[in-house]
């Protein structure tokens, strides 16, 4: 008994149905709590057990014989009732109990259970199977996601991306440093409020109008290279950009903007492009300079300084030697060909700036617009296209400017002079930008000056502020004592030039230039002595003054009018086309034979309106 029990308990323990059996006496012996649940409340101990076997009794009876044959078997080929009839399908395991080889002990494990247990253990398995492999997974991305922050955090170009409400969902560690915005600044917020909002012009940038917005609206591709993004403490940089919609799953996600900080590149671009610009005023300056300095050495002034000694002319040399050294503006008057240029030249030479050019500006032979971008200079733009040119200011900065017969500037340029000289800068023609000037004017005119400004033809305040110191250059006819030593100058030049030797000036011929009234003044003189230099080969000077010819007494009114000077410059200058066929430039020229400039030449034709008939021979 104490077997029994202790079998017993041990049975109840079990967690499947347990019966023992005695199978010679068909009786149950023993059944636990969980056969009973199973069997129904039938399945009492001295009850029969057949009576638990669902119709095939025989296919009990054969695992019956092989479980004591065998001692213990197992079958799934017999059902049980249970409860009001149902049938149930388990799995039976059997075997002999040791005191009796009838008595068996049959575990009855319910099929369904059973299978109901696998589906779980199956379940769980695919559960555990699954987490497993969603951890390995979601390792997977996050380890590809650290790998991609690698990347764009490597990058050396600024990358932030936007979802389609124009907030931003990554920055890059480039465009953190170039921005100077932490991630936190920016994350989930619109981007284009932070660094795009104003272009560099100041005016606001919509965010309706950013190309980078654009880019997923429009889902394009946009290339930007020149904008500017904010920096968090307010400086700009100039940016170049490209921004490319971003889809996840073929849906529209947003932007990625790749930028690179181009304020070095652009500020080195600038900087070239005002060095070359630089470079080529410069050249244009010096080109300039140079046909100025080559005009100048072919000059009539180039070769000597004033001559003379007469009274009239000490006085002229005391007057440039302590003007000189000045910056003061000189205002020079004279009769035409009295040696106005040949004073400033010595003036030019004897002042601190000698070591920069002497720039001469003839006011007046020309158009009023070609004068002012002759003197202004001009940038090539718009109406008056073509190279960027410096005028006379520029070209005299740091020397002299000349201004030959000021009273002929337009009165809208003597204005805009004024101001010039006065604020000591100046703007080119269609320029915006204002120069530094730094020059020293000598101004000049052969017109009664005073008689200009009263006028109203020459604008008093220039005439104040360029006439600070006068020198008036004393016609020939007034200090004749000069003739012979310019005679003798002038011929020593032409004969050096000429490779001639000097012919002797006779008392007569001396005689002569001393009584002529010399209406040309030394320019006149010069000329009569360079032809008679050519003409004389038989060792005498011969010299010949033309229609003059007639002795100062006759000419012994010394004051002319305008007009009578205009037709005397007018008859010389038909004269001087007739002789030479209306050939103006060259050697055999009329700009030769006058010593004057072509483009004086030219420009006096036009002026004074000498028409082809005049010179004609017929
Ligand atoms: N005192 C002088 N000594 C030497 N040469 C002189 C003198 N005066 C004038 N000349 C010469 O006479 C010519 C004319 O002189 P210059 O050009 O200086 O005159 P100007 O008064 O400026 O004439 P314009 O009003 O026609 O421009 C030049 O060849 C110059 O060298």
């Amino acid at each position: 008994m104490i077997v029994l029990f202790s079998n017993e308990a041990m049975l109840n323990r079990l967690p499947s149905a347990a019966i023992v059996i005695d199978a010679a006496a068909d009786e149950i012996l023993h059944a636990n709590t969980k056969a009973q649940e199973l069997l129904g409340p039938d399945a009492q101990p001295g009850q029969r057990f057949s009576g638990f076997i669902y119709k095939d009794l025989a296919a009990f009876i054969v695992f019956l014989d092989e479980v004591i044959y065998r001692r213990q078997a197992w079958t799934r080929a017999v059902q049980l009732i249970v409860g009001d009839g149902d049938r149930l399908n388990v799995e039976m395991r059997a075997c002999q109990l040791d005191d009796s080889p009838n008595r068996i002990l049959l575990l009855l494990i319910d099929l369904e259970e059973f299978r109901w247990h696998e589906r779980v253990t199956d379940t769980e398995k695919l559960h555990r199977e699954g987490l497993m492999g969603w951890r390995r997974a979601q390792e997977f991305f996050s380890e590809l996601e650290h790998q991609n922050q690698l990347i764009l955090n490597a990058a050396g170009e600024g990358i932030y991306g936007v979802n389609t409400k124009g907030q931003t969902t990554f920055v890059n560690r480039a465009a953190q440093e170039m921005l100077g915005w932490d991630t936190e600044d920016l994350l989930g917020k619109p981007i284009h409020n932070i660094i795009h909002h104003h272009h560099q012009d100041g005016s606001v940038y919509k965010a309706h109008d950013c190309p980078i917005y654009q880019a997923f609206r429009s889902e394009k591709v946009n290339r930007v290279e020149d904008e500017v993004f904010w920096r968090k403490d307010g400086r700009p940089i100039q940016v170049e950009y490209i921004s490319t919609p971003i889809y996840d799953r073929n849906v529209l996600a947003g932007a990625v903007v790749i930028f690179r900080d181009v304020t070095e590149r652009k500020l080195n671009d600038k900087k070239l492009r005002e060095a070359l610009a630089e470079v080529a005023e410069l050249r244009d300056r010096l080109e300039k300079e140079n046909a100025y300095l080559q005009e100048a050495i072919t000059n009539e002034r180039a070769h000597h300084d004033v001559i003379g000694h007469s009274p009239a002319i000490r006085q002229t040399h005391a007057k440039i030697k302590l003007v000189a050294p000045t910056d003061a503006p000189v205002f020079i008057t004279g009769e035409i060909g009295a040696g106005k240029a040949i004073v400033a030249n010595s003036i030019h030479k004897e002042s601190s700036r000698k070591r920069r050019p002497l720039i001469q500006f003839r006011c007046g032979s020309i158009s009023r617009r070609a004068m002012e971008m002759e003197l202004f200079g001009h940038v090539g733009t718009g109406e008056h296209s073509g190279p960027d040119t410096s005028g006379a200011l520029e070209l005299a900065n740091g020397g002299t400017l000349y201004l030959e017969d000021i009273c002929d500037l337009p009165l809208d340029l003597q204005g805009e002079l004024l101001r010039v000289l006065q604020d000591k800068k100046f703007k080119r023609v269609n320029d915006a930008r204002f120069r530094n000037l730094n020059i020293r004017v000598i101004a000049s005119s052969a017109k009664n000056v005073e008689q200009e400004v009263a006028l109203g033809r020459f604008r008093e305040d220039l005439y104040l502020l360029l006439s600070v110191f006068p020198i008036h250059c004393i016609p020939l006819r007034d200090r004749r004592e000069d003739i012979p030593e310019l005679t003798a100058r002038i011929l020593e030049i032409m004969c050096e030039r000429l490779n001639r030797k000097l012919p002797i000036v006779t008392e007569r011929t001396m005689q002569t230039l001393m009584d002529y009234h010399w209406p040309g003044n030394v320019r006149e003189l010069r000329n009569v002595i360079e032809r008679a230099a050519i003409v004389s080969t038989g060792g005498k000077l011969i010299v010949e003054l033309g229609q003059a010819g007639q002795k100062a007494e006759t000419h012994l009114r010394t004051v002319r009018t305008e007009k009578e000077m205009q037709q005397e410059v007018r008859a010389n200058l038909v004269a001087a086309l007739r002789e030479t066929g209306g050939r103006v430039a060259g050697k055999e020229g009329a700009a030769a034979l006058l010593d004057m400039k072509p483009t004086t030449v030219y420009s006096r034709i036009e002026k004074l309106q000498i028409k082809d008939q005049e010179w004609c021979a017929d």
